[in-house]
């Protein structure tokens, strides 16, 4: 029987919320069944759980990639239900997708510059440059190197400072340690409490959920497009029930 957790941050306002979503895609079933997450800002919020569970559909609605058949997309307090991509980046509301999407033959400056093409002010786009530079080192000391030439690791810092360059308020990351050696997943890992300490909420999809859980703040374990149990991560990795079955083995 499905543990049900009635439980909800009460002290800070959410900065985005899906509230009681139902998606899928084309004419196929549903793959989200009324399902509810809430990202409060300048917090890690984890999303884990099995395969197909529907995680990455998750920041697809959120992010306005796949519209939702029902439900609710609040973004800092007003509905966004039905906006694009364009618009919502626009709201403060920045994707980074699964996979790698650098463009290897351009430099590391010219992939985060990308992220700017939205930001008219120049004054604007030099000091979030400046940002991005200090927040993630690598990008700071390889800006005129080409991207191609970074590691997979260093590639994913590129495309975060990518999405940063808007200056979101929330950032939904697929899978950013996908296909990266345990130093490099733990420098991502790092990175991304660096973002939130910056004040960037995150939204993170994870396979490797007990060590995106160790610096999340909040988790919620999906199994089969529903909000299985949701809490503090905490809470979450010492949950006898989640254990094995879906947190994978203790290391
Ligand atoms: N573009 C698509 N077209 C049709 N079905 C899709 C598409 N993308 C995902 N699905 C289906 O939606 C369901 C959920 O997929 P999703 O990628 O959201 O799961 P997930 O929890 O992120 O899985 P994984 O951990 O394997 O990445 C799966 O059954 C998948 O086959």
């Amino acid at each position: 029987m499905p543990i049900l957790l009635c439980w909800r941050l009460t002290l800070a306002a959410d900065l985005l919320e899906l509230v009681d979503v139902e998606a899928g895609y084309g004419r196929a079933a549903l793959v989200l069944r009324g399902l509810t997450v809430r990202v409060p800002p300048a917090s890690v919020v984890c999303l884990v759980g099995p395969n197909g569970a529907g995680k990455s559909t998750v920041l697809k609605v959120a992010s306005g990639l796949l519209a939702p058949r029902a439900g609710r997309i609040v973004l800092d307090g007003r509905d966004v239900t039905g906006r694009g991509p364009q618009s919502l980046l626009g709201a403060g509301l920045s994707h980074v997708l699964q996979g790698h999407s650098v463009f290897p033959e351009m430099t590391v400056g010219e992939n985060v510059l990308l992220g700017a093409y939205t930001v008219r002010d120049k004054a604007r786009v030099a000091e979030r440059v400046d940002f991005v530079r200090t927040l993630f080192p690598v990008v700071g000391s390889r800006w005129d190197a080409l991207a191609g030439a970074l590691s997979g690791g260093q590639q994913k810092q590129v495309e975060f400072a990518r999405s940063l360059m808007v200056s979101p308020r929330v950032v939904l990351l697929d899978e950013p340690s996908m296909g990266l050696d345990p130093k490099a997943t733990a420098t991502v890992f790092e990175q991304i409490t660096r973002m939130r300490d910056a004040g960037t909420a995150v939204l993170l999809v994870e396979q490797n959920a007990r060590r995106a859980l160790e610096i999340a703040d909040q988790g919620c374990v999906l199994d089969l497009g529903r909000v299985h149990i949701a809490g503090p991560a905490q809470a979450l990795l010492t949950n006898p029930r989640l254990g094995d079955l879906y947190l994978g083995r203790r290391p």
